[in-house]
């Protein structure tokens, strides 16, 4: 029998990635926008900068993609709070 696999559209595929970088790029955006707007009503409510069984449940969220999901989430809290420690 012989086998007939076709060969995957790179140029289209890329496409799609470019595609998907745009949203992303667009939803992380706005999740730093929306972070910052919770941050600063808190604070002015005399809050916390940091709520931290909010941030166990982003880390949480982000477990299915393995230890480089924990370093993303990671990165998207300290977009939108800012360091650590400060
Ligand atoms: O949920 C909040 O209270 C937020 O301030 C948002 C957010 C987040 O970016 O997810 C940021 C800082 C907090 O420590 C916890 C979560």
């Amino acid at each position: 029998m012989e086998s007939t696999t076709t060969a995957p559209d790179i140029t289209e595929l890329r496409e799609e990635i470019d595609h998907l970088d745009a949203e992303i790029l667009r939803l992380i955006q706005r999740r730093v926008e929306v972070s910052k707007i919770i941050g600063a009503a808190r604070m002015a409510a005399g809050g916390t900068k940091i709520v931290h069984n909010r941030e166990i449940d982003v880390l949480n969220r982000y477990k299915p993609l393995g230890p480089e999901g924990k370093d993303l989430a990671m990165v998207l809290l300290k977009m939108g709070r800012g360091p650590l420690g400060r």
